[in-house]
């Protein structure tokens, strides 16, 4: 049996970043991937999304804004076979880039599908192999919504998937990825529709942010339907589908795309032979430290049920490898504070509480909230004005900045920077000190009264 001093299994983002990390510290590592190596973000996740993103951004401002710039622009058509070849040419050249980084941190690449004998023991297509370590990286995958008809949807793979753009499509579910896929199908000249079971999509966000994520879409689309509650799909003879929901509406459209969340990649793995226990909600557990239930073997990344996004999973990874194998005992991931980008058009920008939070914590006396909404100048001389949002939650006499968010052309890019002042502790005084950069949306965010 080979024996290792850490076995990774799942190669995506958590899974690669750990096991090189201990490669760079001298550990003997192998890496497991049933898939292809980059896992969900690299293949049918950020990378693939983010091209689709700039894609349809690029149309968007064909569509609403080159005119009011002077711009002729006859033809606006999409070669959608292209836009996907050049997407997985870029994608295959980024699996190039990681056996690199794998062959110089000396890490074996082991496909297949792994599973535990015990503790400490793994099996791949028969061959077992043992480590000291061993990490499960397995990621998650789509939730499906079990209703009847539900196989003439498809999922965000099945998206990515695609190779022609379907004349119409409708999108099920709220969350990140419901809104990302309608905001790049709708750009990229689908007759999109966003069904949501509530008043609204990204309810868990600030205010600001759907409220205005909301009224930009009833501008600009896609058509949002809210409380609609799919019931049931039906194919038709001329091969539409329709979809019905529980208030008694229903729709005719081309395709369905479920985004209705995702459910971890737990099963499978053969659990039952260790001690790693699964919580409630279908994740592993884990601490602070990552460590699950059983000795020597951790989780990180989307299996954890822990902030579902790419950075977190390499964070968590690269100090769990710092700790094991190069003798730093504290080193954790401090889940607070996480900023993150919802690629909509335009896209939005958190970091810290939303108001609602900041306002049950600390009370609302004791939080102050500054507000700014303004058009954008990308859009003044167009006919399509598009309002920007931003705001600023702030905390105690300090006016300690403990939420801000935005939603608006260029907010992708702004908000890393005020996401590092808020982990060391900025206050109002301190955002107001800086002296703004102009003309930018960003000096908003230092020139708020
Ligand atoms: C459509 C979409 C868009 C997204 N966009 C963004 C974004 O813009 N920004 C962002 O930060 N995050 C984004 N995410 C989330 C991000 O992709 C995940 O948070 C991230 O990939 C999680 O990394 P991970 O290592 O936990 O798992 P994954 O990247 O899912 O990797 C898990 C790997 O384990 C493998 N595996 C599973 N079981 C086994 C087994 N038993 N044996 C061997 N291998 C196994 C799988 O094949 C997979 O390759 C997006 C996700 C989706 C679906
Ligand atoms: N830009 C980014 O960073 C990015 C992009 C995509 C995904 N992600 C990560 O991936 C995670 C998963 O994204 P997601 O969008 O799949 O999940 P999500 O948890 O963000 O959203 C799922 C949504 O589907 C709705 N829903 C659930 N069941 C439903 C049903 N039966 N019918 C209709 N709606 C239903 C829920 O109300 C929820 O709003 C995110 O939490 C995020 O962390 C990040």
């Amino acid at each position: 049996m080979k024996k290792y001093d850490y076995i990774a299994i799942g190669g995506g983002s958590g899974g690669i970043a750990s096991i090189n990390r201990a490669g760079m510290h001298g550990a003997k590592g192998a890496l497991i991937e049933a898939n292809k190596i980059g896992g969900t973000c690299v293949n049918v996740g950020c990378v693939p999304k983010k091209i689709m993103w700039h894609g349809a951004q690029m149309l968007d401002d064909m569509r609403l804004y080159a005119e009011g710039y002077g711009i002729d622009i006859a033809s606006k058509q999409l070669n959608f076979k292209k836009l996907v070849d050049n997407r997985e040419t870029f994608i295959e050249r980024l699996h190039g880039s990681y056996q690199k980084g794998l062959d110089s941190n000396h890490v074996d690449l082991i496909r297949g599908h792994a599973t535990f004998v015990d503790n400490h023991t793994v099996e791949v297509d028969g061959e077992q192999y043992t480590a000291d370590h061993i990490l499960i990286a397995t990621g998650g995958r789509p939730k499906w919504p079990g209703i009847p008809g539900e196989e003439y949807g498809m999922d965000s793979n099945g998206f990515f998937a695609l190779e022609a753009l379907p004349e119409r499509v409708a999108v099920v579910g709220a969350g990140y990825i419901a809104v990302e896929l309608a905001g790049v199908l709708h750009g990229l000249g689908a007759e999109t529709h966003l069904f949501v079971r509530h008043q609204a999509p990204l309810r868990n966000f600030d205010v600001m942010l759907y409220e205005g994520l909301v009224e930009t879409m009833k501008r600009e689309g896609p058509e949002l339907h809210t409380y609609s509650v799919p019931k049931e799909v039906k194919k038709n003879a001329d091969g539409s589908l329709t979809l019905f929901f529980e208030n008694g509406t229903s729709h005719t459209t081309d395709a369905i795309i479920w985004a209705i969340g995702r459910v971890p990649n737990t099963e499978n793995l053969n659990l039952e032979a260790t001690d790693v226990e699964i919580n409630p909600g279908g994740f592993i557990t884990v601490d602070e430290y990552q460590n699950t239930t059983a000795k020597n073997i951790y989780a990180i990344g989307d299996v954890t049920g822990h902030i579902e996004l790419t950075p977190v999973a390499i964070a968590a990874g690269r100090r769990l490898s710092e700790r094991l194998f190069n003798n730093k005992p504290n080193e954790r991931l401090d889940y607070d504070n996480i900023p993150s980008v919802i690629f909509s058009h335009p896209p939005i920008g958190t970091v810290g509480m939303t108001e609602k939070l900041a306002e049950e914590t600390y009370g609302r006396e004791n939080i102050k909230v500054y507000k700014s909404v303004f058009t954008s100048m990308h859009s003044s001389i167009t006919p399509n004005r598009q309002k920007s949002y931003m705001k600023l939650v702030c905390f105690g006499p300090e006016e300690k900045i403990v939420g801000l968010h935005g939603l608006g052309h260029g907010v992708d890019e702004m908000i890393q920077g005020f996401a590092v002042a808020i982990k060391m502790g900025a206050t109002k005084a301190d955002f107001d000190d800086t002296v703004a950069i102009h003309p930018t949306g960003a000096e908003e965010f230092v020139t708020m009264r």
